[in-house]
């Protein structure tokens, strides 16, 4: 039995010593390696910060003083020190423990994250909260330093700065965000104090001065000291001292007992103050040190070697495709730049990065900086694309909006992880976009059923002149052969892909294979359905869809997108519009936060998959299933 095994609470490690906590600490990296192998997940950042955890929860008490995870994929550890030990093979599973703090799930969850740079925020927030009922607990936010390249965290710091309320901002420093970090504060932060001008700068000044006569040691010792106060100005410090931080570190993030002692004098200042901690991402598991992008988010992979499984055969991502499809349309058009929020490996954009860096673009955790970013480009001529996941490009809502639809600029949205992307659960489904973007004019949104048309997308969106967006899922595609020639789809236009005269699926992406799988089955039952790719979420094929509909009186709208304002909704005001008489059944998600588990189960449990669709068309025509006898 080990020490982890024997811990229900934090309050159980407050009086280990150094061994015994450095064999927690051994026990703990080999839980995490042990658990993500199988169920795949976050594991660099973790190991990253075993030390730093184990300091928080030994420092602070916790739940009482309150930790506020920053996204929250690092928090693993929190997890296994705070009761959830039996649970932890459960992660990320149906029904089982999130891979991210969740209120609902523990106490010492203070606050359910997922998207990144909301930890200050939430933290301050808190805080007031705690002097508003006369508190005194702490409040600690831990963020890293990719996640402080997202605004959101510069908009807590200044709050915080100018409120000099009580709260502990802990950066957890490894100068990675999913790939190396990016930006100016990346590079501020990791300054080198001896780089190499300096270094020659102080070699000649020593020079110069020890050659002077008489006091020229004297200067000597002068300048050293002014070395060491220029190193006192220029650190980061500066930065968060310039918010009214008092600033701590950088310190060593492994070094318990250094943690410890730092951590406990912070927690006895008064007004806000920000611990820099520097840690090695993936530290203690050699695969994952020596490749953190790769061991960031992973799937199943063999411990022993790190070797991560590949299904043999399996078929190249719909992410690949585009990558690959990008850097072809790019070499042919020198107007297209890439643009990613820290995403590149995620929105497969690491070819176009090596091949075209003058024209990619890495703007770090910034989504609503990178969609206006784009809308200045294409102000001026060039083509932007910006990659980006669903659920990521909800933070620029009204940069799509204001900056790029309302001038009718000619952006790219090539939005991955569309519909729901399975383990990561709620925070991360791509599930609200038809019902966010399509009511904004200008904008064209295309939903490609297959690789294919995901090509299709692209080269469509490159001949369009204004805004346009195309989803396409997590996952592998469906293995069929690329064209040589990819031509542009005509905006708007949908395809009939089968004939039936009892009712006609209106499909739209992953939905139309559900649709034509459902309509395979309801054969068999003597219900003949037609099927419609509507190819286009806006605009919609108005000639196809109503002449189907008048023609079946009977159109089931299917979508991996909520029904609230989704594609079912933009059919049924197609019909109100027009008059058209028909009954309609809606086919998508229900107005829920969907919860995590894989892509099958959730379509399942949904019923948005061929079954499930079957089911709710059988009812809908009081068909009860007939046996295949008849
Ligand atoms: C708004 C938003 N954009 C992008 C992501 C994807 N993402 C998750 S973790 C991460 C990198 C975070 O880097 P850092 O904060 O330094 O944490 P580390 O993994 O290095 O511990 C990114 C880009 C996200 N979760 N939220
Ligand atoms: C924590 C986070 O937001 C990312 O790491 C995200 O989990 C990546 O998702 P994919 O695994 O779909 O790339
Ligand atoms: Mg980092």
């Amino acid at each position: 039995m080990s020490l982890l095994d024997t811990l229900t609470s934090p309050a159980q490690i407050r009086n280990l010593n150094p061994a015994e906590l450095e064999e927690l600490a051994a026990d703990i990296r080999r839980e995490l390696v042990d658990t993500v192998a199988v169920t795949g997940g976050h594991l660099a950042s973790n190991l990253g910060v075993v030390e730093l955890t184990l300091a928080l929860h030994r420092v602070f008490d916790t739940p009482r003083d309150r930790i506020v995870w920053d996204v929250g994929h690092q928090a693993y550890t929190h997890k296994l020190l705070t009761g959830r030990r039996e649970r932890f093979c459960s992660l990320r599973q149906a029904d089982g423990l999130s891979g991210f703090p969740k209120r609902e799930e523990s106490e010492f969850d203070c606050f359910d994250v997922g998207h990144a740079s909301t930890s200050i925020s939430a933290a301050l927030g808190l805080a007031c909260a705690r002097d508003a009922m006369g508190g005194d607990e702490k409040v600690v936010a831990v963020i890293g330093d990719g996640s402080l390249t997202g605004g959101l965290a510069f908009e807590g710091l200044n709050q915080a700065g100018h409120l000099k309320k009580d709260l502990i901002v802990v950066l957890n420093d490894n100068e990675m965000s999913i790939s190396p970090n990016v930006g100016a504060i990346s590079s501020f932060l990791s300054r080198k104090m001896t780089s190499d001008l300096f270094v020659r700068f102080k070699k000649e000044t020593q020079n110069l001065l020890t050659h002077l006569p008489g006091f020229g040691r004297e200067l000597v010792n002068l300048a050293r000291r002014a070395e060491d106060s220029l190193k006192g100005f220029l650190t980061p410090g500066m930065l968060f001292e310039a918010f009214g931080f008092d600033y701590v570190g950088p310190i060593d993030g492994h070094n318990l007992t250094e943690l410890e002692e730092t951590l406990t004098n912070v927690s006895r200042l008064k007004g806000p103050s920000l611990v820099h901690v520097v840690t090695r991402k993936g530290k203690g598991y050699a695969p994952a040190e020596a490749n953190p992008s790769l061991f960031h988010g992973v799937g199943p992979f063999d411990a022993a070697s790190g070797e991560v499984h590949k299904p043999p055969g399996a078929p190249p991502s719909y992410t690949s495709i585009f990558g690959r499809t990008l850097v072809e349309m790019a070499e042919a058009d020198s107007r297209l730049i890439a643009i990613t929020a820290a995403m590149i490996e995620g929105t497969g954009l690491q070819d176009f990065a090596k091949r075209l860096p003058e024209r990619f673009y890495d703007v770090g955790i910034a989504e609503q900086h990178a969609v206006t970013f784009a809308a200045g480009l294409a102000c001026h001529g060039q083509r932007p694309v910006v990659a980006i996941y669903s659920t990521f490009l909800q933070r620029a809502y009204d940069n799509v909006l204001h900056d790029v639809c309302l001038q009718n600029l000619p952006v790219i949205f090539a939005m991955d992880r569309g519909g729901l992307v399975g383990a990561d659960g709620p925070t991360h489904h791509g599930v609200f976009d038809y019902s966010y973007l399509r009511h904004i004019p200008n904008l064209t949104f295309m939903v490609p059923r297959d690789e294919v048309q995901l090509c299709r997308a692209l080269a469509t969106g490159l001949a369009h002149g204004g805004p346009f967006a195309f989803r396409y899922p997590r996952g592998e595609s469906q293995g069929l052969k690329l064209p040589e020639e990819i031509s542009p789809a005509p905006i708007g236009q949908g395809e009939k892909l089968r004939e039936g005269k009892d009712g006609v699926f209106f499909a739209l992406g992953t939905m139309v294979g559900e649709a034509l799988e459902a309509a395979e089955e309801l054969t068999k039952e003597g219900i003949e359905m037609a099927v419609v790719d509507a190819c286009f979420l806006k605009p919609l094929d108005r000639t196809l869809l109503l002449a189907e509909a008048q023609r079946t009186g009977f159109v089931v709208t299917c979508e991996e997108n909520v029904l609230q304002g989704g594609f079912g909704s933009a059919v049924l005001e197609l019909f109100e519009e027009t008059a058209v008489e028909a009954r309609v059944l809606r086919v998508g998600l229900p107005d829920v936060f969907v919860d995590q588990g894989t892509q099958k189960e959730l379509r399942a449990r949904h019923d948005i998959d061929a079954p499930g669709i079957t089911r709710r068309v059988r009812a809908a025509l009081g068909r009860p299933r007939q046996s295949a006898a008849g």
